[in-house]
């Protein structure tokens, strides 16, 4: 097909109502290596392939839509951080980004730790064989049955997140006769530059507590209060999809001021601190993220400066990524269902999945890039806006980004850097399915998470 196969869809140069959208790319059918795994290339046909295999050959076998995670890549991710940080710090990957009993694994076998924030992510990384002394759990409402499994399992350390939380858990370590490692959650009041509902460290919001308003001390004061609880430290996180790297190093410094605090007051030098996670990921070309290396160099050396200055000891280091591991090392394979060019505003491409498999458009206005990986094209550039098959308007997996102007129903498309927050969020809106994840390496492809199937939608449903 030709571009006149839609003459009224916009083209680049042509002037929108409203918004801004992304340049063209000079190629459309490049896969930009900034945003696509790196095993990611296109075959002699032009069908893009991952981990060697081509991806009608994966939507033939597995379906669409499906997450496509390129194990190679994960594994070196998940290493460079390991590697950045060395033996005097430790990295917990943050499950919430995704967490399934196959990455469970891979992070064992890479010397990574895990981070969960509920009994069900505890239950995925310890039935993959995570040891419970790698394993740190989070939350600002941890149920008591949560924290009684956390203590039994022997998690490394469990960060509390409330005066109440203290009490509950000293009552559970002590009940189980254990004393249980904690570090504090604080807010330290740093502004992160990011969307509203992903940034955590300022003080009107519902984590941690708040180091000027004198919580986070009192919590230190209860913690070393109680027998049961052994207080290794402090934690902050700052927000997530974070570029600038300011906010992490005012947190170090504020954190690293606590500590003085404490030996002040207390005559203890803790010996940990938790950086947290937030690293961004490039989305598009237009994002420019930090190497873990550099990221870990900075780090190292704003507690060692800090600590210097206060005459402490420098703690050991850990840091929570999650999206800055997974993010990048997946894609979203969708089928062009319909394609509709509206008149003097854009093509709508509606694919078979939608704000059910990646709610983060709708929810914080993200910004994706797209590609037509069944086959090259040489048509023209055309303004698309890539919606799923939900009952909503707001059903925007893409807001704005160029696709060939002869993309046609059947066709492959995908959305890349979907490896975080996607799967993990997914829902069943309209009773869809959720997608399986598929895991392909060495020209191989396996299902790792299943797909979902109307059987499993209607066990539930007892009623
Ligand atoms: C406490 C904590 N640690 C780590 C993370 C992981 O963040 P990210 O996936 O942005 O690295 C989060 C989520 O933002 C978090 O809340
Ligand atoms: N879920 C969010 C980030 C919040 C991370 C958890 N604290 C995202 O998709 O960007």
């Amino acid at each position: 097909m030709s571009r006149s196969a839609h003459p009224a869809g916009p083209r680049h140069g042509d002037v929108l109502p409203e918004g801004h959208y992304q340049a063209p790319p000079a190629d459309l059918n490049a896969l930009d290596p900034k945003v696509w795994s790196r095993t990611v290339a296109r075959n002699a046909e032009g069908v893009a392939t991952v981990g060697g295999v081509d991806v009608r050959t994966l939507a033939a076998e597995f379906g669409t839509p499906a997450y496509v995670l390129d194990e190679a890549d994960f594994r070196a991710r998940a290493r460079a951080w390991r590697d950045a940080f060395g033996e005097s710090a430790d990295v917990y990957y943050a499950g919430k980004a995704f967490l399934s009993k196959a990455v469970v694994r891979w992070l064992h076998e890479e010397g990574l730790n895990v981070d969960v924030c509920s009994s069900g992510e505890l239950h995925v990384a310890l039935a993959a064989g995570m040891p419970g002394e790698r394993i740190a759990l989070h939350g600002n409402n941890k149920s008591v049955p949560e924290l009684e499994q956390a203590v039994k399992a022997g998690v490394g350390h469990i960060v509390v997140d409330s005066f109440q939380e203290i009490e509950r858990l000293a009552a559970i370590a002590d009940a189980q006769g254990v004393r249980q490692p904690v570090l504090i959650r604080i807010t330290v009041g740093v502004e992160a530059h990011t969307h509203e509902f992903i940034a955590t460290a300022h003080e009107d919001q519902k984590f941690g507590l708040s180091l000027s308003g004198g919580l986070a001390a009192e919590a230190v004061r209860r913690v070393l209060a109680e027998p049961a609880l052994e207080l290794r430290g402090i934690h902050s996180h700052i927000g997530s999809q974070i570029f600038d790297f300011a906010g992490f190093e005012v947190a170090a410094r504020r954190v690293v001021g606590l500590l003085a605090e404490v030996r002040d007051e207390h005559g203890v030098e803790l010996p940990e601190i938790d950086l947290g996670g937030g690293l961004g990921i490039a989305y598009t070309a237009d994002d420019d993220p930090r190497e873990p290396a550099e990221i870990a160099a900075s780090l190292r050396e704003i507690v060692r400066r800090e600590c210097a200055a206060a005459e402490l000891t420098a703690p050991r280091i850990s840091v929570e990524p999650g999206r800055a591991i997974v993010g990048p090392t997946a894609f979203t394979l969708y089928e062009v269902g319909t394609v509709k060019p509206l008149e003097g505003l854009r093509t709508y491409v509606s694919v078979d999945g939608g704000m059910s498999d990646n709610i983060r458009t709708a929810l914080y206005d993200a910004e994706y890039s797209v590609a037509l990986v069944s086959r090259t094209s040489e048509a023209e550039p055309m303004l698309a806006r890539v919606v799923g098959k939900h009952c909503e308007s707001g059903d925007i997996v893409v807001k704005d980004a160029f696709l060939p102007a002869d993309l046609a129903p059947g066709d492959l498309i995908a959305v890349p850097a979907t490896g975080a927050y996607c799967r993990s969020m997914a829902s069943n809106y309209n009773h869809a399915l959720k997608p399986p994840v598929l895991a392909v390496a060495d020209g191989a492809a396996r299902v790792i998470v299943r797909r979902e199937t109307e059987e499993d939608l209607l066990r539930l449903d007892i009623g």
